[in-house]
């Protein structure tokens, strides 16, 4: 049953990181509780700010080389953050997001960076950049649905043994090795914009179920099935 506190939702560098949609993920899953009848509160952390390690769950989008760093920069210094993703809060980073939470990156003018470090991944750009749709089926026994999104990167990663990916791909590029993203714990990395969790609800119930730690009841919203049809029936790409 819902609790009287919101569940808080760490909406990470909006500031920064936001790029096609990213900062709906907080408001969907935001959505999807208050429409459970839980009450539930989003808090933006900009670059102002600290990241505090009581909040429930957090999220993180993608962008610009230039904005990923300074990124890269804040988290370093977040004790808090640190100690939020060492006690297993649930964690969503896409794209730039996804980078910077790993080992280290490479920005597309060939600087290497050090990553935070919780996901066990490394990412060097391609000769190529990822643009277009993408649909990948999902890799482990957390999600049974086809994911989709919109992928913009020049980076590819590779996963470490620590992290196994979300996806295996099935239209677009994702990591580059056939697969997308990561999961390690309960964080969890993907090159899916969209927002991600708009259009791909079973992601974002598994989030909330981590963050509430119970299982939530199904949820009907009304155009989301055909939502998922169109998305899944014609991935598009730019080559
Ligand atoms: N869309 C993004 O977040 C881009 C991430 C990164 N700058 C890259 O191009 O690989």
């Amino acid at each position: 049953m819902p609790g009287e506190s919101a569940v808080r939702i760490g909406l990470l560098l909006p500031d920064l990181l936001g790029t096609y949609g990213d900062c709906g993920n907080a408001e969907i899953l935001q959505r999807r509780l208050q429409w459970r009848g839980f009450p539930a509160a989003v808090i933006p952390i900009t670059v102002d700010d600290e990241v505090a390690d009581s909040l429930d769950l957090y999220v993180i989008g993608g962008g610009e080389d230039s904005a990923q760093s300074l990124a890269a920069d804040f988290l370093a210094r977040q004790p808090g953050f640190a100690r939020a993703v060492g006690r297993g809060a649930p964690l969503l980073a896409v794209c730039a997001g996804l980078q910077v939470l790993g080992r280290e990156f490479t920005t597309g003018h060939g600087r290497v960076r050090t990553g935070i470090g919780v996901l066990d991944l490394v990412t060097a750009p391609a000769r190529d950049r990822a643009v277009g749709e993408i649909r990948t089926r999902p890799v482990p026994s957390l999600l049974t649905e086809a994911l989709t999104g919109f992928e913009n990167h020049q980076g590819h990663t590779t996963l470490g043994p620590a992290a196994q990916p979300l996806g295996r791909v099935e239209h677009g590029t994702g990591n580059g090795d056939g697969f997308d993203g990561a999961v390690q714990g309960r964080v969890v990395g993907t090159y899916l914009h969209g927002p991600a969790l708009a259009r791909n609800p079973e992601l974002a119930d598994l989030l909330l179920s981590w963050a509430v730690g119970t299982p939530l009841r199904p949820l009907e919203v009304p155009g989301l099935a055909e939502l998922r049809r169109q998305r899944l029936s014609r991935p598009r790409r730019r080559r």
